[in-house]
C-alpha cells in the first residue's frame, strides 16, 4: 500500500487515504502505469498520486457492476438500508479523518469540511430510509376481471461524475438514493479530489456494501465519461459540474438513450427589499457569496439591492467582509481557503479587470494580501451592469457584484436575466412582494430570509440550463427507478373493485 507519508499521518485511520482506484471490491492501480498528482491548492504540495485507468479497467468496472445488480437488487429495502446505514455510521465515526482529507485536497477550512461530512453522511441515512418507500401504484381498472398497478424496479448501473468544490455530499447525495433504490455505481470523481471518494469506498467496504456496487474509477475525464456514456449497460448517468461538460454528457448519452440528471451551474440573484434592515441584509449577502471561498453553485453571484438603501447596504457589506479572513484551511479562525488553482485565480481578476474596464467599482478588494498564489482576496464591486462578465458567468471565486434597482418589475427582469436557474435569494419581509417576486423567478429554487436551503428533504436542482431533474426529497430516488405498470387479466373476481 503506497501513503503519502504527510496526510497519512495526519489521520487516525491511515487505511481512510487511498491512493488506488477501486473496482469490484479491490484496490486497483492503472494498467498503464499512468498516474496525477493530486495537490494541496493551498500549499501547492503534491499530497498523493492517483492512477488513471486505461480503457479496458473501466469496461471492468461495469462487468462487476452488472454482476453485482443480480444480488444488490434481490435485496429486500430493509436489508440494503441496513447496511447504508452502517455506511452512514462509518462516515460519522471518521468524521475528523474525512474531514482532514477534504480539506488537504479540497482547500475549504477545516470546520466547513466537517460540516459537509454531516451534509454528505446526511443523505445516506435519507436514502437508506427513503428505500422503504419506493411504492407503487393500485390503479382502478377499465379492463374487465384485471387488476392494474405498478411496481417500482431499479434502473441499472448509475455513472456518477461529480466536482471538486464539495467532493462528498455531491457523491453521497447520488450514491446513497442510487444504492437504497437497487442500483449499482461507477463514481468518476474530479480529478482535483479524488481522496474523498476513495474514502467513501473503503467505508463502504466496511459498512458491507458487496464488492461490485460502489466503484470508484479514475481516470481522464473526457476518456472515462465517454466510454460510461457509450456503454449501454449504464443506465443512467448522473452529472454533477458546470454547464459545459453537462451539455457534453447530455450529447453523449443520446445514443444509449440513458436516464440523465444533471445538477448544473449556478448564478444566483440575492435580492434586497427595500424594507430590509440593510445590516442584516448586508450580513447574510456576506455569508450567501463567500462560502467555500465563492466556489458554491448556490453562490449569491449577483447581488441586487434597492436603490433607498443601497448605499448603506454597501457600508455594512464591505465591513462584514473586511472580517474575513483568509488563509490555509487547516489554521484555525480561517473563513476562506484557496481556489482550486491557478487558473481560478486567473479567471476570477479577468472577471473584476473586465468589469472595472466596463465602469464598476472596486469598494473592496487587495490581491497583494493573497497568502499564497491560488488564494484570492474578497473583493467588492459595485455599479456592476448586464454587460459585464459578472452578470453572466458564474465567478466561482470570493468577488461579489452589487447593483442598485427602482422597483420589483425590474429587479424580476434583473434576477432572470442569465441562462441559470439554479438557486435565487429574496430578502424582505413584505409578504405580497415576496409572493409576487418568488412565483416570478426562474429557478427550482427560492430562498427568503434564509442563506440556508438545502438538505436532505429538499428536492435540490436548477431549471433553464442549470440542470435536469432533482437531489435529495422524496423524489430524488426516482432517478434510479423505473416504473414497471402490469396488469393482471383474467382474474374472474376483481371486477367492479
Ligand atoms: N447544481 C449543483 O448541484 C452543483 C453542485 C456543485 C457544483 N456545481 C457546478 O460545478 C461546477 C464546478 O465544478 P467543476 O469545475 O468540477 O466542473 P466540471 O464540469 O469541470 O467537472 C465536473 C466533473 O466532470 C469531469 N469533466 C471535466 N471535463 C470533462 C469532459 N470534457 N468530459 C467529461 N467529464 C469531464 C471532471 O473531471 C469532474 O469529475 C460549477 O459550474 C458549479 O456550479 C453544481
Ligand atoms: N452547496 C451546494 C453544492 C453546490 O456547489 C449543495 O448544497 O449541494
Amino acid at each position: 500500500m503506497k501513503l503519502s507519508r504527510t496526510l497519512s499521518t495526519m489521520l487516525d485511520d491511515p487505511r481512510l487515504f487511498r491512493q488506488y482506484a477501486y473496482v469490484d471490491g479491490k484496490w486497483t492501480h492503472g494498467d498503464g502505469g499512468r498516474e496525477e498528482a493530486v495537490i494541496d491548492p493551498a500549499t501547492g504540495e503534491v499530497i498523493g498520486h492517483i492512477p488513471w485507468l486505461e480503457a479496458d479497467q473501466i469496461r471492468a468496472a461495469v462487468d462487476a457492476a452488472e454482476g453485482a445488480f443480480v444480488h444488490w437488487r434481490a435485496l429486500r429495502a430493509d436489508e440494503r438500508c441496513e447496511r447504508l446505514l452502517a455506511w452512514y455510521d462509518l462516515l460519522q465515526a471518521n468524521r475528523e479523518d474525512l474531514a482532514t482529507i477534504m480539506t488537504l485536497e479540497q482547500g475549504k477550512p477545516l470546520p466547513d469540511a466537517r460540516g459537509e461530512v454531516e451534509y454528505g453522511a446526511s443523505f445516506v441515512r435519507w436514502f437508506a430510509e427513503e428505500g422503504k418507500r419506493t411504492f407503487g401504484e393500485t390503479i382502478p381498472s377499465h379492463i374487465p376481471n384485471a387488476a392494474l398497478g405498478t411496481i417500482k424496479e431499479p434502473v441499472g448501473i448509475a455513472a456518477l461524475i461529480t466536482p471538486w468544490n464539495f467532493p462528498l455530499a455531491m457523491i453521497t447525495r447520488k450514491a446513497a438514493a442510487a444504492m437504497a433504490a437497487g442500483c449499482p455505481v461507477i463514481v468518476k470523481p474530479a480529478g482535483e479530489t479524488p481522496f474523498s471518494a476513495l474514502a467513501l469506498a473503503e467505508l463502504a467496504e466496511r459498512a458491507g456494501i458487496p464488492a461490485g456496487i460502489f466503484n470508484v474509477v479514475l481516470g481522464e475525464p473526457a476518456e472515462v465519461s465517454k466510454i460510461l456514456c457509450f456503454d449501454d449497460r449504464v443506465k443512467a448517468l448522473s452529472f454533477t459540474g458546470s454547464t459545459r461538460v453537462g451539455r457534453l454528457l447530455l450529447e453523449q448519452s443520446a445514443n444509449t438513450v440513458k436516464r440523465v440528471s444533471l445538477e448544473l451551474g449556478g448564478n444566483a440573484p440575492f435580492i434586497v427589499g427595500p424594507d430590509m434592515d440593510p445590516k442584516e441584509a448586508a450580513f447574510a449577502a456576506v455569508a450567501a457569496k463567500f462560502q467555500t471561498a465563492g466556489q458554491d453553485c448556490l453562490a449569491a453571484d449577483r447581488i441586487l439591492v434597492h436603490e433607498s438603501i443601497h448605499d448603506e447596504f454597501v457600508e455594512h457589506f464591505a465591513e462584514r467582509m473586511a472580517a474575513l479572513t483568509v488563509g490555509n484551511g487547516l489554521e484555525s479562525e480561517i473563513d476562506l481557503g484557496p481556489l482550486i488553482h491557478r487558473q481560478a485565480v486567473e479567471k476570477a481578476a479577468a472577471i473584476v479587470d473586465d468589469a472595472l474596464a466596463k465602469g464598476a467599482t472596486l469598494v473592496a478588494g487587495d490581491q497583494s494580501l493573497a497568502p499564497g498564489e491560488n488564494f484570492f482576496m474578497p473583493t467588492l464591486l459595485t455599479g456592476v451592469t448586464h454587460d459585464m462578465k459578472i452578470w453572466h458567468e458564474e465567478s466561482f471565486a470570493p468577488v461579489a457584484g452589487i447593483t442598485a434597482y427602482a422597483n420589483d418589475d425590474q429587479v424580476i427582469e434583473m434576477a432572470n436575466d442569465t441562462e441559470y436557474g439554479l438557486a435565487a435569494y429574496i430578502y424582505t419581509h413584505d409578504i405580497r412582494r415576496i409572493w409576487k417576486i418568488m412565483r416570478a423567478l426562474e429557478f427550482g429554487m427560492v430562498s427568503v430570509n434564509s442563506v440556508k436551503m438545502t438538505g436532505p428533504p429538499v428536492p435540490f436542482g436548477g431549471v433553464k440550463h442549470s440542470g435536469l431533474g432533482r437531489e435529495g426529497g422524496i423524489t430524488g430516488i426516482d432517478e434510479y427507478l423505473e416504473t414497471k405498470y402490469y396488469c393482471l387479466g383474467a382474474l374472474g373476481s376483481v371486477s367492479g373493485s
